[in-house]
């Protein structure tokens, strides 16, 4: 059976305001979900309920379909938003600590410490206190913190806030590395553009409400419209006047336009190959961001 983390019906309130409404969504082993929504839509305290640092009101969070118990909790990787290591402490003595807290052997953790200082590219840091260390180095000991128990689950808030495009790399290969064992990983961002490139399946909230979640390919081909692009070797001004098409973008050969329900795409085809020769026509697939828009307005 899949393994598999998954959010039912979650509601939570602050005072009279209500921040989660039935917020469902599963997180599935083996796979990276991307958690977006703008500013104050409901991902950190949502995090926070799976990982039992908040209680919700009502609803619960299962895993392999039996509710979250505090030993499961222990198997679990976190990357707060809060980022909460020791200022003063060594990179390395941190994670060490860490991983004793979490009853592992000294030789265990050690070895364990180096890989991931080394899969980090964190290496020459590790004997520097953490205060010393540039920003985005911060953020790579931070999420060596969440891995080094080799956990069962991991969640992490903006973990690639702050991180240069190289570093960005750097901890998605690490955390593919996660995935290809097997382990299910949550993470919320604002970069539209690095989820896009690397989530599985997305979930979008806003207004403490799931306005889609699926596997990214399925949203797309939901949210995909009847939106087509066509490049032509002369001007493709022309298609404008063919019946049930509405321009979106015209650049002198290249035309984007929007088809009726009605409307049959191989008749604008065959209307364009009557014209002269065609180098290129096929539906265009919404990006992340436009989907965005248009669930989370
Ligand atoms: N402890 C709290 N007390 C009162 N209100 C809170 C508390 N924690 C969160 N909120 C409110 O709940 C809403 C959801 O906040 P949350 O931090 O979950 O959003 P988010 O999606 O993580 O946003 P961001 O991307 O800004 O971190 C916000 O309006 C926030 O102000």
């Amino acid at each position: 059976m899949t393994k598999v983390l998954h959010l039912e019906a979650i509601n939570r309130s602050f005072g009279d305001r209500q921040v989660l409404r039935d917020v469902t969504f599963d997180v599935t082993a083996g796979r990276m979900t991307g958690f977006v929504g703008a500013n104050g839509a409901g991902k950190t305290t949502s995090m926070r309920i799976i990982l039992g640092v908040l209680a919700p009101d009502s609803g619960e969070v299962t895993w392999q379909g039996s509710k979250l118990t505090r030993e499961d909790r222990r198997r679990f990787g976190y990357m707060p938003e809060e980022r909460g290591l020791y200022p003063k402490m060594t990179v390395r003595d941190q994670l060490v600590y860490l991983g004793r807290l979490h009853g592992m052997t000294l030789d265990a953790v050690r070895r364990k410490v180096d890989e991931l200082l080394e899969w980090l590219s964190l290496g020459e840091r590790a004997n520097d206190p953490v205060e010393n260390l540039s920003l985005g180095n911060q953020q790579r000991a931070q999420i060596a913190a969440a891995l080094v128990h080799e956990p069962d689950v991991l969640v992490l808030d903006e973990p690639f806030s702050g991180l240069d495009p190289m570093a960005v790399d750097t901890v998605v290969s690490v955390l593919r590395e996660h995935t290809h064992r097997g382990v299910p990983v949550l993470f919320s961002s604002h970069q539209l553009d690095v989820v896009e490139r690397l989530c599985d399946d997305l979930v979008i909230i806003a207004d403490g409400v799931i306005r889609a979640a699926g596997s990214r390919d399925s949203l797309r081909e939901a949210y995909a419209q009847r939106r087509f692009s066509l490049r032509v070797a002369g001007d493709a001004g022309w298609v404008r006047d063919l019946p049930g098409v509405s321009l979106v973008d015209l650049d002198g050969a290249r035309a984007v336009f929007d088809l009726a329900d009605d409307a049959d795409d191989q008749v604008v085809l065959r209307a364009a190959l009557e014209r002269g020769p065609v180098r290129s026509f096929g539906p265009v697939t919404p990006s992340l961001a436009e989907i965005f828009r248009e669930v989370a307005r």
